[in-house]
């Protein structure tokens, strides 16, 4: 049975990366993905924006929706202080086993739990289950659609405090158009822009943060 693009990806880090060494993960992530086969990985240009949005907020409890192969869980957890960690949620299980590998080899599993199953189920459980009590970071990279319903679920479940960021992928190209016109209508939310590309291409597409008032 062919392999699919994400074990191909994979692959190619186990043999060329450095076991340990997250940026070389990455970095071979980024050079797979630019040079042999296209994927959905925030990339490196938006993800210096994820970068300096992780460092500016410290986070001691990150979260990220949609984890694909691990890329920007590896980018966001190589960040994190001693003692903080990110759940990152993933609900297709081929995706799963490959970020779970691909966080592994990248030697950041301490500080990261991947939790299989889609958000919607996920985010109601986060307190009880995974003893969460507020969240300081919220990654949004999963299916476009879910970006609002999930932001309104986070403030239901009260998981989000006074200062909660949330940072928001592909808000130009696939575009998120629900999540931008709530979250910017919202009074209860500061929005910032961030214009930037679509990993690996010449697109333009952008992040949007959006810090939450309380
Ligand atoms: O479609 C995109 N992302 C959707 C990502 C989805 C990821 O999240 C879960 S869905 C899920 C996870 C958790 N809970 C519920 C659902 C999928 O299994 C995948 O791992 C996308 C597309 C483009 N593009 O150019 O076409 C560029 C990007 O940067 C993108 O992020
Ligand atoms: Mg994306």
């Amino acid at each position: 049975m062919n392999q699919s693009k994400e074990q191909r990806i994979l692959n190619f880090v186990l043999q060329n990366a450095v076991r340990g060494d997250p940026c070389s993960v990455m970095d071979t992530i980024d050079k797979y993905c630019s040079q042999k086969e296209w994927a959905m990985n925030v990339g490196n240009e938006k993800g210096l924006i994820l970068d300096k949005t992780v460092e500016e907020v410290n986070p001691s409890v990150a979260l990220e929706l949609g984890t694909y192969c691990g890329y920007s869980a590896v980018r966001i957890a190589r960040l994190l202080k001693a003692g903080a960690r990110l759940l990152t949620v993933e609900f297709n299980p081929e995706f799963a086993a490959i970020a779970k590998q691909m966080i592994e080899f990248a030697g950041v599993q301490d500080k990261v739990k991947l939790l299989e199953g889609p958000s919607e189920e996920i985010i109601p459980q986060l307190k009880k289950k995974y003893e969460v009590d507020t969240l300081d970071f919220v990654f949004l990279d999963h299916w476009k659609d879910r970006y609002a319903p999930d932001t309104i679920l986070l403030q239901e479940c009260n998981l989000l405090r006074k200062g909660s960021v949330l940072l928001a992928d592909n808000i130009i190209v696939p575009g998120a158009p629900e999540f931008l016109k709530y979250i910017r209508n919202n009074p209860r939310f500061q929005c910032t822009n961030y214009p930037s590309h679509l990993e690996y291409m010449k697109v333009e597409d952008a992040m949007e943060k959006a810090v939450f008032l309380g």
